[in-house]
C-alpha cells in the first residue's frame, strides 16, 4: 500500500464527522470547515512529497461539526495517505479528498490549533505485514477462523464484478489478521459510534470482537434481502464497494436519514433548475446546460465532479443573459449631469456628449472604446461613473492595474482546482444586468505573464465583430458582450500594446492649474467631504486663503485626490469638535437632541464612553461655524510640506538652472545642478538618469565646449584635462529620462563656467542638437502649469512647440510670459539678466542655420 515504515511524529489533523476512516479502507471527505481548508490549502496543494500528503484523520462527533472545535476531538484517529484531492475554490473553497487509511494512531498534545490543528502522536499499528504476531492464543485463534468464513459469505453475496470485490475475495485468506477486521468492518453498514469502537479497540482480539457482530449483522440482512427480493435475477443490484465505503446494500436499506440528505439535495437541484428556466438562457448554453443538469442529478453528492459543475451551472444561472437596464439617453441631461458632477474638463467632456449623441442617433455602440488618457485624481474614472448614471445603466470597475494572465480576463478552465470565471463575468454577475458600463482601469498597467497575454484576451473583448460571442474559459458558452459599454483609463499611452491603443479613441485628461484645484475644492470636494462626515457649511468654513495654502503647500499633484484627501482630514478634525460640544450640551441639557454616542466614540478611536467620561474638556467652546484659517490648518495638518520658497533658495548660484519635466503624476520643476573641481577631465552624472538623459548631458557639455570660445567661457582642452564636472538632478531616488532636460543642462554649464547666475524666475524645457538647435518636446501643457504653480515668471519652450500652447488656460498664460525659442544662444538671452551675447560673426552663421529649421 505504501513504502514508508512509519508515520511522522508530528501530523497535521483533518477533523472529520462523517464517517470513521479505518486502516486499509479509504474514504471520501468533503472538506468545509476553515480549519480543514486551511489545512488542504498549506500541506496538499502547496506541497508534493510523500510525507506531506499523510495528515492524521480525527473523527469528531457529528452534533460538533459547526465548529472547529479541538476540545471535541477523539484521542485515537486513523493516519492517512491523502490519494486525491479535488474541488474548487470558488464561489466558496469547497474541496473533496480521497483518504486511504495507513495506521491507528495516539495524539500525544496539539502543538498548533490555528490556521488548522497538528498534533505529536505516537503510533499504534504496525506500517509492515511479515511479522505477524502468532495465534498462541486458541480462543483469538477461533474468533479470526470464524470471522474469516464470515467474511467468505458476505463477500460471497456482494457483485464480484466489482474488481474491489473480486480482489478481497481472491486474497482473504492472505490477508494478515492484523488488518482483517479494520479491512471487513469497513465492508459493513455500521454506524458512527460502532466503527468508533472498533478504531478505538487498540487490542486485536478486542478489535475483531467488535467486528464480528457488524459482519454477522450484515451478512444477515443480505441473507434477508436476498430471499425476500429475488435478488439472484439480478445480483448487480447489491454491488457493494469496499474502499469507497458505500456499504449500503440494496436502495431499500438505505438509511432515513440518508434519505434526508437526498431530500435536501434534491431540493437544492429543483431550485437550481428553476434559476435555470428563469436566465433566459439562450438556446446554445441551454442545450449544454441541461446535460450538464442530467450529469449532476446522477451523480452523488461526494462525487469529486459534483462541487464543480454545481458552481458552473449556480454562476450560468446568476448571469444576467437576458436582463438589461432600461436606457435613458438624452444629450441635454447628459450635458447637465456631466457639468454637475465635473467641473472643467471642457474638452473630455465635449467629446463624451459627441460620443453619446451619435450612439443615439445610430442606436448602436459600435465605435471607438473611449479611452481617458490623463495623471492620476483628474477624475478619470469619476467621468466613467457620471456617465453610466447619466445613461441609467449599472457602473462596474474592472481594476486591471498588475494583471499579467490572460485568465484574469478569460477565466481557468473547469479541470483546474480552484478555477474561476474572468474579471468579465465575474463584473457580470455582480451587476446583474447585461448593459453596464464597464470601465476597464489602467489599461496601461497590465503585464504580461507566462501565462499568456491579458491584452490579448482584451482584444477580443473590445472588439465588436468578435465581443457578441465572447468565451471565458470557466463558462465555456458563449456569451454576447456587445451591449456592454467599455471605457477605459490609462496614466500613459506608452506601455499600451499597440493593437489595443489602436482599438481605442484617447482623450487627454491633463492636469489642473491651482485655481481650476481650488474651483474644485469648493464645489465639489468639500462639499461632498462636509457630507460625508456628517457636516455641513453651518459648521465649518474653509476660507479662500486657507484653501490656497492648502493647495500650494499641502499638495503638489496634478489632480486632486491629495486635496480631497486633506480636506477630508480637516473635516474629521471639525466632525470631533462639533461632536464634543453637541454631547457637552447633551450632558448639560439631557433633553438636546444630539449626535450619537457611539459616533462620538468613532471619531475618537475610544472604546468607551459612559456621559460624563472621556470628553476632552474643552476650555472654551469654539463657536459654529469653526473658521479654518491658516493656523487652523497647521494645527490639523502640520506645517506645511511644500514651500514653493525653496526652490527659490537654490537659485542665484551659478551652475544651477531650472528645467520642466512631465512624469505619470504630471508636470514638475526639476533643478539641475552643475559643479567643477579638480579631476581628471571626468563627467559624474548622478540623479537617477536613463540612457537618453545621460546622453542629452553629454551632447550639452559638448555643445558648450565648442561654443565656449565665442562666449567667452574659461573651457579650453587644457582646463578640461585638470577638471572633473558632475551634474546633479535632485530627487535622486526618482528615476528620469528624456531628451527635454538638454537646454537646462547646457545653461547650467554655460552658468557654472560663465560664473553667472540664472534669473531665479525662469524655467526652460526642449531637446538640443550638438549644433545648439532646440528641438520641440511633449507634455508642453503640463510643464507650462508645474512652472506657474511653482511661482516662475518666464518659460522657455521650444518654437515648434508654439501649437500646443492652445491648451493652457488663459489665466495662465497671463501670468506668464512664455518664450519660444530655435536655438540655444536665445535661451542663453532669455535665461540671465541682461542677456548672454556671443560674438557678432558667429551670431550671423548661428541666424542662417535656424532661419532655414
Ligand atoms: N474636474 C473635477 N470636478 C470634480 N471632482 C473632480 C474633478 N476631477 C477629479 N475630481 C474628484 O477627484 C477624485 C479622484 O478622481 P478619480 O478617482 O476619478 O481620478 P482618476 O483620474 O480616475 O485617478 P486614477 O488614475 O488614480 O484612477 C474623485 O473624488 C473625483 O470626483
Amino acid at each position: 500500500m505504501t513504502s514508508i515504515a512509519s508515520i511522522p511524529r508530528k501530523l497535521p489533523l483533518l477533523l472529520v464527522t462523517e464517517d470513521v476512516l479505518l486502516p486499509g479502507s479509504s474514504i471520501r471527505v468533503s472538506v468545509t470547515s476553515s480549519a480543514n481548508i486551511n489545512m488542504v490549502k498549506s500541506r496538499l496543494l502547496s506541497k508534493s512529497s510523500l510525507s506531506s500528503s499523510i495528515i492524521g484523520v480525527l473523527p469528531k462527533e457529528p452534533g460538533q461539526f459547526e465548529s472547529d472545535d479541538i476540545g471535541a476531538m477523539h484521542n485515537i484517529g486513523t493516519a492517512a495517505l491523502v490519494v486525491q484531492v479535488t474541488g474548487t475554490n470558488w464561489p466558496r473553497p469547497s474541496f473533496t479528498l480521497l483518504v486511504t487509511g495507513l495506521c491507528r494512531f495516539r495524539l500525544d498534545k496539539l502543538v498548533m490549533e490555528v490556521p488548522y490543528p497538528v498534533g505529536v502522536v505516537t503510533q499504534l499499528d504496525k506500517l509492515s505485514i511479515d511479522d505477524e504476531d502468532d495465534d498462541e492464543n486458541p480462543e483469538f485463534a477461533a474468533l479470526v477462523e470464524n470471522f474469516r468464513s464470515e467474511s467468505t459469505k458476505l463477500l460471497d453475496m456482494l457483485d464480484v464484478s466489482s474488481p474491489v470485490v473480486a480482489r478481497l475475495k481472491k486474497m482473504l485468506n492472505s490477508i494478515p489478521h492484523t488488518m482483517l477486521a479494520d479491512l471487513v468492518a469497513s465492508l459493513t453498514k455500521a454506524s458512527f459510534t460502532e466503527k468508533l469502537e472498533i478504531l478505538d479497540a487498540i487490542d486485536l482480539m478486542e478489535r475483531f470482537k467488535k467486528a464480528l457482530p457488524l459482519l454477522v449483522r450484515q451478512v444477515k440482512m443480505l441473507e434477508v434481502i436476498r430471499k425476500g427480493t429475488s435478488l439472484e435475477s439480478n445480483p448487480g443490484r447489491r454491488m457493494i464497494m469496499p474502499f469507497q465505503n458505500i456499504a449500503d446494500g440494496p436502495k431499500t436499506s438505505k438509511r432515513s436519514d440518508d434519505e434526508m440528505d437526498g431530500n435536501s439535495d434534491t431540493n437544492d437541484l429543483l431550485e437550481l433548475q428553476k434559476k435555470l428556466k428563469e436566465a433566459k438562457l439562450p438556446q446554445h448554453a441551454r442545450k449544454i446546460v441541461i446535460k450538464d443538469l442530467q450529469r449532476l442529478k446522477r451523480m452523488g453528492p461526494f462525487s469529486p465532479e459534483h462541487g464543480v459543475i454545481r458552481s458552473w451551472l449556480e454562476l450560468i444561472a446568476d448571469l444576467p443573459w437576458a436582463k438589461a437596464s432600461q436606457e435613458t439617453l438624452d444629450i441635454h441631461k447628459a450635458r447637465k449631469d456631466l457639468d454637475a458632477d465635473h467641473y472643467a474638463m471642457d474638452k473630455l467632456k465635449r467629446r463624451v456628449l459627441e460620443y453619446l449623441a451619435v450612439r443615439q442617433l445610430k442606436n448602436t455602440l459600435r465605435g471607438p472604446i473611449l479611452c481617458f488618457v490623463g495623471p492620476p485624481g483628474v477624475g478619470k474614472t469619476s467621468v466613467g461613473r457620471s456617465i453610466a448614471n447619466t445613461l441609467g445603466r449599472e457602473f462596474y470597475r474592472i481594476s486591471l492595474g498588475g494583471i499579467c494572465n490572460q485568465s484574469d480576463i478569460r477565466g481557468h478552465r473547469r479541470t483546474y482546482i480552484g478555477s474561476m470565471p474572468g474579471r468579465i463575468i465575474q463584473g457580470l454577475k455582480v451587476v446583474g444586468v447585461n448593459n453596464p458600463v464597464f470601465l476597464l482601469d489602467e489599461i496601461d498597467k497590465m503585464g504580461s505573464g507566462i501565462h499568456g497575454d491579458p491584452a490579448s484576451a482584451l482584444l477580443e473583448v473590445l472588439d465588436p465583430e468578435q465581443n457578441c460571442s465572447f468565451v471565458d474559459h470557466y463558462l465555456n458558452v458563449p456569451f454576447d458582450l456587445s451591449q456592454v459599454m467599455f471605457i477605459a483609463t490609462a496614466n500613459t499611452t506608452k506601455s499600451i500594446p499597440a493593437p489595443l491603443l489602436d482599438r481605442m479613441e484617447l482623450i487627454h485628461v491633463p492636469g489642473y492649474t491651482q485655481e481650476e484645484k481650488m474651483e474644485i475644492a469648493e464645489i465639489h470636494l468639500l462639499p461632498k467631504q462636509l457630507r460625508e462626515h456628517g457636516l455641513d457649511s453651518s459648521h465649518m468654513v474653509l476660507p479662500q486663503d486657507s484653501l490656497k495654502a492648502l493647495t500650494a503647500q499641502y499638495t503638489r499633484e496634478a489632480g486632486v485626490r491629495t486635496l480631497e484627501r486633506k480636506l477630508g482630514a480637516l473635516c474629521r478634525a471639525v466632525a470631533v469638535q462639533v461632536a464634543e460640544m453637541k454631547l457637552k450640551k447633551t450632558s448639560d441639557d439631557p433633553n438636546i437632541d444630539s449626535i450619537t454616542d457611539e459616533a462620538v466614540n468613532d471619531m475618537r478611536g475610544s472604546d468607551t464612553l459612559d456621559g460624563s467620561v472621556d470628553v476632552a474638556p474643552c476650555a472654551i467652546p469654539p463657536q459654529l461655524p469653526i473658521i479654518l484659517d491658516e493656523a487652523a490648518l497647521e494645527d490639523i495638518l502640520g506645517p506645511p510640506i511644500y514651500d514653493s520658497d525653496d526652490i527659490w533658495s537654490r537659485l542665484g548660484v551659478p551652475g544651477v538652472a531650472v528645467g520642466l519635466s512631465v512624469s505619470l503624476a504630471g508636470g514638475n520643476v526639476m533643478m539641475v545642478e552643475a559643479s567643477k573641481m579638480e579631476g581628471d577631465g571626468e563627467i559624474v552624472l548622478t540623479g537617477q538618469l536613463g540612457n537618453v538623459m545621460q546622453e542629452s548631458a553629454h551632447l550639452a557639455l559638448n555643445w558648450v565646449r565648442t561654443a565656449s570660445r565665442e562666449y567667452g567661457l574659461k573651457l579650453d582642452g587644457e582646463m578640461m584635462s585638470h577638471t572633473d564636472i558632475h551634474i546633479h538632478f535632485p530627487a535622486g531616488s526618482v528615476g528620469k529620462d528624456g531628451p527635454s532636460a538638454g537646454v537646462t543642462i547646457a545653461t547650467a554649464l554655460v552658468s557654472l563656467f560663465s560664473g553667472r547666475p540664472v534669473a531665479s524666475d525662469v524655467a526652460m524645457t526642449g531637446e538640443i542638437t550638438l549644433r545648439g538647435i532646440v528641438l520641440p518636446v511633449g507634455g508642453i501643457k503640463e510643464k507650462v502649469l508645474a512652472a506657474h504653480r511653482a511661482g516662475m515668471r518666464r518659460v522657455i519652450i521650444p518654437k515648434k512647440c508654439e501649437k500646443d500652447l492652445v491648451d493652457v488656460p488663459d489665466s495662465i498664460k497671463k501670468d506668464l510670459f512664455i518664450i519660444p525659442v530655435s536655438h540655444v544662444d536665445e535661451v542663453l538671452q532669455a535665461a540671465f539678466e541682461g542677456g548672454f551675447h556671443a560674438n557678432v560673426q558667429l551670431d550671423q552663421v548661428r541666424g542662417a542655420i535656424t532661419s532655414k529649421l
